[in-house]
């Protein structure tokens, strides 16, 4: 697995590094960095935003400031509307900062801003360019900082768009006490920062769009990391090509337990988007009543029936298969229970856990020490948080996800925007697909199947997680070319996935 596919996740001072090696060994002159990165940020602007708007640009007197003074000049040269306002010691500036704010003084008159007297009024409809504060940040943003911060936080702003991060956020915590521009859309430098993809920032972050500035390709390689931002480049490296003279056994033996009386969907769409990932053959156990129901809508699928006429209760003869997935749709009867104890400790593959086995899980926390080496834990929060119990803020969600995973010697990827997948060494891994849409019924049992079918066509766990994670997110980002986000149902992800696939493969 080559993780330098990814992107990685820097730290403030891994992203100064990178900066200075750049400066130093391109060689580039650090403003003629400023420039480009600034060139790369407006490039992405002009193509979301368009002239009919005031553009209101605040500037520290940081790197970050120096960027907003660049971003300024090059939107007048572009012929918006822009003002711009300075806030702290224009004086004490870095050297960066200085230059651009020379360059812009003969097209454009600055307004310190010393006191909110001066602050303007932001329009409805203005757009503000946030470059206050980037990387840089080290502490809670306090005074006339925080006072304008929070006066654009309550502002009419049509989008308020960050500058590499928004202002006040670190690049690893985010200083909660003081003030943190609220963004609609961050327009980042290189590589995300990790608080950029924690859920209670998301009012800090909105959009995130990714720009590559051509920091040095050798110190991003040089460095290592443990967490990372998925990319396509990566998810392609990881596909097992066809061999030309495969057969049906060659492509891997899947078995879901899955669906029960009045949870059949559940089963259909493991089983559908399990086929559809490429499983040679598939059976699925259900009990009973959903036999019929599996047959007419899923032919493709062998199906073994439950002497239970309701619930899944007998998961026998483990024999001949690569992946077992349990769990969609199985309901937490103690009979179900106790059948689920007997399949962990009778299945020799992996396996894949989601949703009601997760569950019984969390009632017998003990079972779980007993699962096959390389299963998956596929939690969505509420399942998580049955397993592992409250967390106080992100950071310690995903503390409590690598030390699960640590502990139980498995994967676990957790459901959400940006799901993460923690692995038991401790990397942890940052979806960059999907979208709101997805979070809808049944979207967590096709990515059950997904994982069941890559992990039974001989991908490792971690890889089969990964690629189905990245997969699933990509179809429902598909289906938002042609349908709302509002309408996107499960099965839209199943019909997706042939062409998902089919672009991923080729080169
Ligand atoms: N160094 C480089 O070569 C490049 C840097 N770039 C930009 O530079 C940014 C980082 O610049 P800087 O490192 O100058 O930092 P910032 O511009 O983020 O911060 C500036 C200053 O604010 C001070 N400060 C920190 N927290 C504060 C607080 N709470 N209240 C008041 N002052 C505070 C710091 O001491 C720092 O000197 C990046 O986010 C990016 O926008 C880009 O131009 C790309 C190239
Ligand atoms: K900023």
């Amino acid at each position: 697995m080559n993780s330098n596919l990814c992107l990685k996740i820097f730290s403030a001072e891994q992203t100064r590094q990178a900066d200075q090696y750049t400066i130093t060994h391109e060689p580039i002159a650090s403003i003629d960095l400023m420039e480009r990165a600034s060139t790369c940020f407006v490039q992405a602007f002009l193509r979301d935003y368009s002239k009919d708007q005031s553009v209101k640009v605040f500037c520290g007197t940081g790197n970050n400031g120096g960027d907003g003074l660049a971003i300024a000049r090059l939107l007048l040269d572009a012929d918006y509307h822009v003002e711009v306002y300075l806030l702290g010691d224009v004086e004490k500036g870095t050297p960066d900062f200085q230059s651009n704010l020379k360059k812009l003084k003969g097209l454009l008159a600055p307004v310190w801003v010393s006191d909110m007297v001066v602050f303007p009024t932001i329009e409805n409809g203005d757009l503000v360019i946030d470059a206050l504060f980037g990387s840089g940040v080290s502490r809670p943003v306090e005074g006339i900082y925080a006072e304008c911060i929070e006066a654009i936080n309550r502002s009419m702003a049509k989008d308020v768009i960050a500058v590499d991060i928004a202002s006040g956020l670190g690049c690893e915590t985010r200083y909660g006490k003081g003030a943190v521009m609220e963004v609609s859309h961050t327009i980042t430098f290189q590589s995300p920062k990790l608080t950029q993809l924690l859920p209670e920032n998301d009012v800090h972050t909105g959009r995130l769009d990714v720009i590559n500035i051509g920091l040095s390709e050798e110190f991003i390689r040089s460095v290592a990391v443990q967490q990372y931002f998925l990319t396509e480049a990566f998810i392609k490296s990881l596909l097992i090509p066809r061999k030309k003279y495969a057969h049906k056994g060659d492509a891997g033996r899947s078995l879901i337990v899955a669906g029960s009386f009045g949870k059949m969907g559940a089963a259909v769409l493991a089983a559908q988007a399990c086929l559809r990932s490429g499983v040679g053959l598939l059976t699925m156990q259900v009990p009973e009543c959903g036999v019929d129901i599996l047959q007419s809508t899923t032919p493709e699928a062998m199906v073994r029936a439950d002497k239970n006429s309701k619930v899944n209760e007998k998961f026998d003869d483990l024999e001949g298969f690569d992946a077992i997935g349990v769990g969609p749709g199985i309901g937490t009867e103690d009979e179900t229970a106790k059948r689920l104890k007997l399949l962990i400790g009778s299945s020799k593959v992996p396996m894949v856990l989601d949703a009601d086995a997760l569950n019984i899980l969390s009632q017998h926390p003990t079972w779980l020490e007993y699962l096959p080496k390389g299963s998956v834990l596929t939690p969505h929060p509420g399942e998580f948080t049955r397993l592992v119990g409250e967390w106080d803020d992100d950071a310690h969600k995903l503390a409590l996800q690598m030390e699960l995973a640590q502990r139980l010697d498995a994967i676990v990827l957790l459901k959400g925007a940006h799901s993460t997948v923690a692995t038991p060494d401790g990397r942890l891994f940052f979806n960059s697909t999907g979208n709101p849409g997805m979070a809808t019924g049944g979207s967590g049992d096709v990515l059950t199947g997904m994982v069941t079918a890559f992990l039974a066509q001989g991908y490792d766990s971690l890889s089969a997680t990964l690629v189905a994670c990245f997969v699933h997110g990509r179809a429902g980002d598909l289906f938002l070319a042609e349908g709302a986000e509002e309408s996107l149902i499960a099965s839209d992800l199943i019909t997706k996935t042939p062409l998902v696939l089919k672009c991923l493969k080729s080169r």
